[in-house]
């Protein structure tokens, strides 16, 4: 089932510290992201990078609210939006490249309005569910999901009009091994369904990934896949602002993104986190790229 992908470079770094990870999208066409794509047999079409504000590092120390860089993050947001919900229209599958994760604000945003039940695969080491009273940084990239659940700033939690973008129930988890606590607070209120370092090590990634499919298939109308490469162990994926050790492998990382292609329930999804100037060599796009194959549906035979 070939598809129309439309890559949508998003280079923000506003939702945290590190200088770089604005040139993720880069790393990635740089490393051969495209033509990876193709080779499967889809259409790609390059949309190019979305407009970002200037990046002022000065600004980037100080907090608006305990949020850092929150106009250039709402500002950003907006634009993104615009992008994804133009290629939503179009009727094609956009695949967004980050760029630090507070973009699944924006992206999400554009995605969601198509959707009923728009069901939410975050594949990361971190929840990234935090609030301004919860967050031990104020770093947006830690507040993405939380936001689209519908808390946060409201400008944040209401980029595209609209609020509530995924509901708790729809949401599955895997990778997780750094929760701030009032992550794992809201974690079990909501009870949302999570994959830990731990139940991956227990049940294996095949168990994870086709139970994870068993539950949203049933209640969601499509799925998008959001993959921080810090859910990688950092021996796979170096180069990203907050690596966490003992993550999944490369090959369970295949094996999640062969199992999900082969679902055909993924209507879009998110590649963030990949930060060039800190990894080695461009290790961490040429790993994603890998991933991505998979995800697309390349066979060796
Ligand atoms: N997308 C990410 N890499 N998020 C890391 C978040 C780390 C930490 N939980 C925070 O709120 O700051
Ligand atoms: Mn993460
Ligand atoms: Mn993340």
């Amino acid at each position: 089932m070939n598809k129309r992908i439309e890559i949508i470079g998003a280079p923000t770094a506003f939702g945290q510290r590190k200088l770089g990870v604005n040139f993720g999208p880069d790393a990635l066409r740089y490393a051969g992201l495209i033509e990876r794509i193709e080779n499967t047999g889809h259409e790609v079409i390059d949309k190019g990078n979305v407009e970002s504000p200037v990046i002022d590092m000065k600004k980037y120390k100080s907090e608006q609210n305990g949020l850092r860089n929150l106009d250039e993050v709402i500002s950003f947001s907006n634009n993104l939006y615009e992008a994804v919900n133009e290629t939503k229209n179009n009727g094609n599958f956009p695949l967004i490249l980050g760029g630090d994760h507070s973009l699944s604000i924006g992206s999400i945003a554009g995605i969601s309005k198509h959707y009923e039940n728009l069901g939410v695969i975050w594949y990361d080491a971190h929840g990234d569910l935090n609030t301004i009273e919860s967050s031990p940084s104020g770093n947006i990239h830690g507040m993405p999901l939380r936001a689209l659940l519908g808390d946060g700033n409201e400008n944040l939690t209401n980029i595209g009009g609209y609020k509530n973008k995924v509901k708790p129930e729809n949401v599955v988890l895997i990778g997780m091994r750094d929760l701030d606590d009032g992550e794992k607070k809201y974690i079990k209120e909501q009870g949302i369904l999570t994959y830990t370092m731990a139940d991956i090590d227990r049940l294996g990634m095949s168990k994870v990934i086709s139970e994870t499919i068993d539950y949203l298939k049933a209640k969601t109308d499509g799925i998008h896949l959001s993959l921080d490469v810090d859910a990688l162990d950092p021996v796979e994926t170096p180069g990203t602002g907050t690596t966490v050790p003992g993550g999944a492998t490369y090959r369970e990382s295949h094996l999640a993104m062969e199992m999900l292609n082969e679902s055909n329930l993924i209507v879009s999804a998110d590649l963030v986190e990949v930060n060039p100037l800190i990894d080695e060599y461009n290790k961490t796009a040429h790993q994603a790229i890998g991933l991505m194959g998979s995800f697309f549906g390349e066979k060796l035979l």
